[in-house]
């Protein structure tokens, strides 16, 4: 077995979801289409909710951001003229969810709303997150190190918490110190790292970050947090230059952690 051995500095693992921790079918065929199929009656259920109304109001502003990008979808205010205005608004943020998901953005307004969609499956035990089947014995034996393991992904904290709360091995949040989502930044920027480092109270190079996306390594890499590349059965390829340049693990047992002092 190929062994990377984390650096004797590093005493915080951050953790990437989809393409990492999580198969990225799971994602994409199992997260992705319930929201696609529920969003609209989702809508229609809870429209008069403060939660709900938060929600659509962060979608509208991020279509108003959106206006200049081809095909994204306007979201009106809804006026005095009953329901049939409300259900048109209710499918323009159908069709607004649908444009974001076909571009596979990961707006903090997209993320939230889908994470309160998610809530009643996931409560429910209609659906359980998958991991690969490395993860859970790896992040329980860096705890026993020593170490502190934190999360750090585009969907939102309120959904990485049903995630690790409803999975296939149980509740395993209590594995994790803390979340970070993109309200803190989004994960291609090297100073959402460094705001990340300042919320744990450590140094960035005192961070390894694991993830599957070359883009979100460099940034961290750009804040001289630590970084490898994980290569997962349906993750995207990598180009010959960024697999000689980035450390690549294909399961987290191939960290070597260093001797305790
Ligand atoms: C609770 S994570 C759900 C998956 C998701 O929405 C997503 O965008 C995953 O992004 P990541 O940053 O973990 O690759
Ligand atoms: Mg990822």
């Amino acid at each position: 077995m190929v062994v990377l051995s984390v650096p004797a500095e590093v005493t915080v693992i951050l953790l990437d979801i989809e393409g990492t921790t999580t198969p990225i079918a799971f994602v994409k065929d199992i997260l992705f289409p319930y929201i696609k199929e529920n969003v609209k009656e989702y809508l229609q259920t809870h429209w008069e909710e403060e939660e709900c109304q938060e929600d659509v109001g962060l979608l509208r502003r991020q279509a108003e951001e959106d206006s200049h990008l081809e095909g994204a979808v306007p979201i009106p205010a809804v006026s005095d003229n009953g329901a049939a205005d409300l259900q048109q608004v209710i499918q323009a943020v159908v069709d607004n969810v649908c444009w974001q998901m076909s571009l596979d953005r990961k707006t903090t307004a997209l993320k939230q709303l889908q994470g309160h969609i998610w809530r009643a499956a996931f409560t429910a035990g209609r659906m359980k997150a998958e991991f690969f089947e490395d993860v859970v014995p790896a992040v329980r034996k860096w705890r026993e190190a020593g170490m502190k393991v934190y999360i750090y992904s585009s969907g939102s904290v309120e959904a990485q918490k049903l995630l690790f709360g409803h999975s296939t091995e149980g509740d395993i949040l209590e594995l994790f110190d803390g979340h970070f989502d993109t309200k803190i930044g989004h994960k291609v920027e090297s100073e959402s790292y460094r705001k990340i480092a300042d919320s744990i109270g450590c140094s960035t190079n005192n961070i390894l970050f694991l993830t599957d996306v070359t883009l979100e390594a460099s940034a961290a890499e750009e804040a001289d947090v630590h970084v490898a590349v994980v290569v997962r059965p349906g993750n995207a390829g990598l180009t010959d230059d960024e697999k000689t340049y980035y450390s690549l693990i294909t399961s987290f047992s191939e960290l070597d952690l260093p001797a305790s002092p």
